[in-house]
């Protein structure tokens, strides 16, 4: 063989060599480039490709409470190839949600939401100075006095649903508590009156009142079919290993997610092409409501300004002025009424079900919270918002104690706009910084006993809240970014526990697992419902 022969086939050999080696260094470089920016913040090694995806999987999200316990109140967790910085400590969460909003302003954007226009919108997602413009915009509804009108709508979507409770022995309570509040909230948000709650006709009815449940039950359906949607397009947005293809593989490579999705898309038997079907018709039905309205809203401006709800008070706003116009466009108030539905419904619904689940298990609290309830005064008197705020204070403690022992946010998340130090720790601009007060709230520290329902830990003249650090606790989030709907959300589930608990109590049911298995999407719910034994008070 010619040596010129030879020499050439090991410069390709080497040549090959050299290029595998160099994408190898290129995909090595790109998996642990974000990982290498936040390498000094403590945490257990990340593997390629899944980060620490195996622990969560191990663990569950107890996860953050082990790794808290390892690495102390500040490490990394990595979400495939994106690293979080996690906060599990009451100064260093009060540290970023509050005295350094400024350089935490925005929440950051998983993969999944990056390509659904109708999340993307809201003000969830919403970043600068647009999110400031729209947050003081639609402020004024969450006003408590905006919100002392909804009582009565409120109160008999409650009224309604409590009906279906009648002549049962058993419910699932997840259930019922989700169509009720996705009641309210249609009535808030769009009004309109969804129907999900409405008792069905048993064969023991009149024909009548079989016929006006008939009548009923088409509208329902028709809601029910966009509410469907609703809930599909929420619990598909999965954070961890379960979620579509696209979503898994993007969590593993962000840059191929949207390549991915566009194929898979198009694909009938994907989830990906369920979940772009779901959120496509989600978003044409947004669109068709808003554009309905405001037509309703030219033929009659004067009507419309008489509505309350969300989407009308919102319509009316935007023709105030020309920056209003401008910011409000159709498929931002699609959006933020939406959001409503999205922010709103499940977490209220999971909150009051494991406040009634709590409760059914620890008879002393429930004997002390119908002392509280019947010493209100007669069943039919339906409480003020003053009322609420000041004649409850027992229910108050036995919501927050729910939301401490279950709560249906357990990270909270931000990202970091400019290179700053948190907890002595150099972080990049963009790092994603995630409060994990799911771990505050069982942290023995601040919470005795965690492993204890006991409501009367926040008894305000007791030892333990006086002595509890006041980030303890934040079920509803945190500084000028936390919550918009918290009070809208207290005084929904005040009203319907009192509303219950005037005519029913509860037990937790044989037929049900304890404890209760959790799944862990956008947000906490029970894998298979709360079932609850139903007992009639006769009082
Ligand atoms: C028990 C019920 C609820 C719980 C536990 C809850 C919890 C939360 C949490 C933890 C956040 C993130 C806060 C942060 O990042 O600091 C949040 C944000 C938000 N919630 Fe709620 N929420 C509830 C009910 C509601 C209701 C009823 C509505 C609307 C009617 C609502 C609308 C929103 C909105 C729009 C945001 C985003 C705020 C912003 O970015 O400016 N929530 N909620």
């Amino acid at each position: 063989m010619e040596i010129s022969t030879v020499l050439g086939a090991i410069l390709a050999e080497y040549a090959v060599t050299l290029v595998a080696m160099a994408v190898g260094f290129l995909v090595v470089g790109y998996l642990y480039e974000p990982y290498w920016k936040v390498r000094h913040v403590p945490g257990p090694v990340p593997l390629p490709l899944i980060g620490h995806l195996h622990l969560l999987a191990m663990h569950g999200p107890d996860v953050f409470s082990v790794l808290t316990r390892k690495y102390g109140p500040i490490f990394r967790f990595h979400m495939g190839r994106q690293p979080l910085v996690m906060v599990a400590d009451a100064e260093l969460c009060k540290e970023v949600g509050v005295k350094k909003f400024k350089n935490f302003p925005n929440r950051s954007m998983p993969s999944p939401i990056t390509n659904s226009p109708v999340h993307q919108k809201g003000l969830f997602f919403t970043s600068g100075s647009r999110w400031t413009t729209m947050r003081n915009m639609i402020l004024s509804i969450y006003q408590p006095s905006h919100l002392a009108t909804l009582i009565p709508s409120m109160e008999s979507c409650i009224e309604r649903a409590a009906e279906n409770l009648e002549g049962q022995e058993e419910i699932n309570f997840s259930k019922l508590s989700l169509s009720f509040t996705t009641d309210v909230l249609g009535q808030a948000a769009f009004g309109t009156d969804f129907g999900l709650s409405k008792k069905l006709a048993s064969s023991d009815d009149d024909e009548d009142t079989r016929k006006i449940a008939a009548d009923t039950c088409a509208e329902a359906k028709a809601s029910s079919e966009f509410i469907k949607m609703h809930v599909h397009a929420t619990t598909s947005l999965k954070m961890d290993m379960s979620g579509s293809l696209s979503i898994i593989v993007g969590q593993l490579l962000p840059f191929l997610h949207e390549p991915f999705r566009q194929v898979l898309k198009r694909l009938r038997w994907t989830a990906d092409h369920e979940i772009d079907r779901v959120n496509l018709t989600l978003g044409r039905q947004l669109d068709r409501i808003v554009a309905e309205r405001t037509a309703a809203m030219k033929r009659d401006p004067a009507a419309l300004q008489q509505r309350k709800d969300f989407l009308s008070v919102m319509l009316t706003a935007r023709e105030s002025n020309k920056s209003s116009r401008e910011l409000l466009t159709p498929d931002y108030i699609s959006a933020l009424t939406y959001e409503h539905l999205l922010a709103g419904s499940a977490t209220t619904a999971f909150t009051l079900t494991t406040a009634l689940y709590l409760v059914a298990k620890h008879p002393e609290v429930e004997e002390k919270l119908l002392r509280e309830i019947d010493g209100f005064g007669p069943r039919d008197r339906v409480p003020t918002a003053e009322d609420l705020q000041t004649k409850f204070p027992y229910l108050d403690q036995v919501l927050k104690e729910a939301m401490r022992y279950y709560p249906s946010s357990p990270l909270i998340a931000r990202e970091l706009n400019q290179q700053l130090e948190i907890g002595g720790y150099p972080l990049p601009k963009g790092t994603w910084v995630w409060m994990a007060p799911g771990v505050l709230g069982k942290d023995p520290k601040n919470f005795p006993e965690p492993e204890v329902f006991r409501p009367e830990r926040f008894d305000p003249n007791g030892e333990e809240e006086k002595r509890r650090h006041p980030y303890a606790l934040f079920p509803f989030g945190i500084g000028p970014r936390a919550c918009i709907g918290q009070k809208f959300a207290i005084q929904e589930m005040k009203l319907s526990a009192i509303h219950f608990y005037r005519h029913y109590v509860f037990r937790p049911s044989p037929s049900m697992e304890s404890p209760p298995e959790f799944v862990y999407s956008i947000v906490s719910n029970f894998k298979n419902g709360a079932k609850l034994q139903v007992i009639k008070r006769h009082i």
